[in-house]
């Protein structure tokens, strides 16, 4: 393990750890460099710093130096304990009411609101006063329980944000648990939150106990920093010029506050790859050297498997730019455009009868898919078209059960036939495993293992279905560790490296973060994460839409040459019906909820019957979009 890796490139960072561990140490090892007792008085009053008396000497000649360094135990114990309690309650509170929603989170957030409503000093000033006994460990968890609210709160909203988001989304779609989800998908997102709250608790409870005991509501048995202020100040050690007694608790108060939030950064840095700097950004450009080749043995390799794309097999760049073999980039793009021989006739794979899916409003019911019928056969890429809320993502939502509240399925079937034997991953084509099953029948149990291993989705937008703070290894590892538990770790690597060299990703970068892959390589990152336990379908929402030109048809190559190799099926939706007509085998345009047109690619593009496709196609020849 190189060491230095661990060593924040921030010089604030740097600073505010320095400025932690020396107090951390002092705490430790202070009282070995002391004889004194912190509340041994002595015959020499209110000295000044000396050889004998390192800090000076009080009214009643207790050494300062001991006073100062077992206060410091106190002080810190008290911050530190507070802080983990206090955070404790925080995550709890914020992160499940934000996560779980419902009655739960009403009842906490009442909770949290009752928190913060009433003011935490005069609070903890009356919860301290009727402590039974003021030592270190109540004191701390009074502190604790007065300072949790902010912080739940804001972790909460952020819970609440994330949980939308698409690699949230992804992750529940791959069959990952709910608890699972929390940890490794919100908790890391919500890490900067959770570290920053941990470290203003930790300062916030140093001075809390610090006001205490300043107003005589700290224990005064046991010294700390802010005993040591209440002391000075009751002896008016200020009147007498006695500086050495309030300054050392003061400014160690002081500074100890600075170091914790200037560690502040580090996490940030930290959990936010982003802001990583110098070494790690190194890493990146240093792997695009031997990426250059790998991806040309990508490129090969795809070659070799036969891949019969059309004209011939892309060879990929690592930003995603790349050209068709043989050919210059428009050739080959050129090449591609042209309508695709029908072959619709394997076997059907998922059948959509008489589907109807509502969204029931306060004034009216949304009727978002009427009454839609669809076969979808293997190895087939059926193309689903349509405008902005015609109900194409509620018909593909339907089909991978991932329907939000408040759809309802008020009508119709789907049915999977499965054609090889589960789990395991291996493809079969042994035809006594068939069965049919009932989508929407399934129990969410049986839906973890449905999702991903049958049908596996590529969000729309990869940006966001990436999530963005870990790395594109661990993305594989999460679902392959809900959906091959016994694979070994070894060989999950492994599997995620061929997988990206697969859609012509240099294997190195298993180990890169999103913000280190272009649009188009991140897309790719999605579609490998898609097909890694070989799914028989794949449903694409729009995969390509946020991509310029030249790298939509980059990753569409691809995939067409990924599809000939392993014969998935495709349901791809978009609004762009050209697109469509090119890959597509078969075509089904949607308006207002209900199937407009249905049919062959090959036949829509001849002869659309629906006056919208007919519109639809005249605008994209006016475009001269079609060739
Ligand atoms: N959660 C929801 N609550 C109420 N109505 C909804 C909800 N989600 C979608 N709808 C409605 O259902 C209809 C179909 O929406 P859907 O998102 O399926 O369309 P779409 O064709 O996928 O649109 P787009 O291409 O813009 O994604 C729209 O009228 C939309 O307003």
């Amino acid at each position: 393990m190189n060491l230095s890796r661990l060593v924040p490139a921030s010089g604030k960072v740097r600073a505010g750890l320095i400025i932690a561990i020396f107090f951390v140490l002092l705490a430790a090892f202070g009282p070995l460099l002391t004889s004194y007792s912190p509340q041994a008085s002595g015959t020499e009053l209110l000295q000044p710093p000396s050889g004998t008396h390192w800090l000076g000497t009080t009214q009643t000649g207790q050494d300062v130096f001991a006073q100062f360094v077992y206060g410091a135990r106190v002080s810190l114990g008290v911050g530190l304990v507070a802080g983990i309690i206090s955070q404790i309650v925080s995550v709890l509170v914020g992160v499940i009411g934000g996560y779980f929603r419902g009655l739960s989170d009403d009842l906490l957030y009442i909770l949290t609101a009752v928190f913060l409503v009433v003011p935490g000093m005069p609070l903890l000033i009356v919860l301290t006063g009727y402590l039974p006994s003021r030592g270190m460990v109540s004191v701390a968890f009074v502190i604790a329980i007065t300072s949790w609210a902010g912080s739940a709160r804001v972790l909460r909203a952020q819970t609440m944000s994330l949980r939308r988001r698409e690699f949230v989304e992804a992750a529940r779609a791959t069959g990952e648990s709910r608890t699972r989800i929390v940890f490794s998908e919100i908790m890391p997102n919500a890490l900067p939150l959770i570290a920053s709250g941990f470290l203003f608790s930790v300062i916030g409870a140093v001075l809390a106990e610090a006001g205490l005991s300043f107003l005589g509501l700290g224990s005064l048995t046991t010294t700390s920093w802010g005993s040591m202020l209440y002391f000075a100040q009751s002896a008016q050690a200020f009147l007498y010029g006695a500086w050495w007694w309030f300054v050392p608790p003061g400014l160690a108060i002081a500074v100890l506050g600075a170091g914790l939030a200037l560690i502040n950064f580090g996490i940030d840095e930290y959990s936010n790859p982003r802001l990583r700097t110098g070494k790690s950004r190194g890493r990146a450009t240093r792997t695009s050297g031997p990426h250059a080749a790998a991806l040309s043995t990508a490129g090969a390799a795809a070659a070799a498997s036969g891949v019969d794309a059309p004209g011939t097999a892309p060879v990929l760049h690592e930003d995603g730019v790349g050209e068709v073999a043989g050919t210059e980039p428009s050739e080959g793009a050129a090449a591609a455009a042209q309508l695709r021989p029908i072959d619709v006739a394997g076997e059907p794979i998922i059948e959509v009868r008489n589907l109807k899916v509502d969204y029931p409003g306060i004034d009216r019911v949304v009727h978002a898919v009427d009454d839609v019928s669809i076969t979808l056969h293997r190895g087939e890429i059926l193309g689903l078209a349509g405008e902005s809320g015609s109900g194409k993502s509620t018909l593909t939502n339907a089909i991978t059960r991932l329907l939000r509240n408040p759809a309802q399925v008020t009508g119709g079937s789907i049915t999977y036939h499965r054609t090889r034997a589960r789990p395991g991953g291996s493809r079969g084509t042994d035809p006594g495993s068939a069965e049919s099953i009932d989508l929407l029948g399934l129990s969410t149990e049986e839906l973890r293992g449905y999702r991903w291993d049958e049908i596996a989705i590529v969000f729309q937008s990869a940006m966001n279905a990436l999530n963005a703070v870990t790395s594109v290894g661990a993305q594989f590892d999460d679902v392959l560790r809900v959906h091959r538990p016994t694979m070994p770790a070894r060989e999950r690597e492994a599997l995620a490296r061929t997988m990206l060299e697969k859609v012509g990703i240099d294997s190195d970068r298993v180990s890169s973060y999103p913000h280190e892959l272009s649009g188009g390589m991140k897309q790719r990152v999605a579609i490998a994460i898609a097909l890694v336990l070989e799914p028989d379908v794949i449903i694409m929402d729009e995969p390509t839409t946020a991509l310029d030109l030249l790298i939509q048809r980059e990753v569409l190559d691809q995939v067409m040459a990924l599809r000939d190799e392993y014969g998935f099926a495709i349901i791809f939706t978009t609004h762009d019906l050209s697109l469509l007509l090119e890959v597509s085998d078969s075509i089904a345009v949607m308006q207002r909820g209900r199937l407009v047109e249905y049919g062959p690619a090959l036949e829509v593009y001849a002869e659309p019957r629906h006056p919208y496709t007919q519109a639809l196609l005249a605008s994209l020849a006016d475009m001269g979009a079609l060739v």
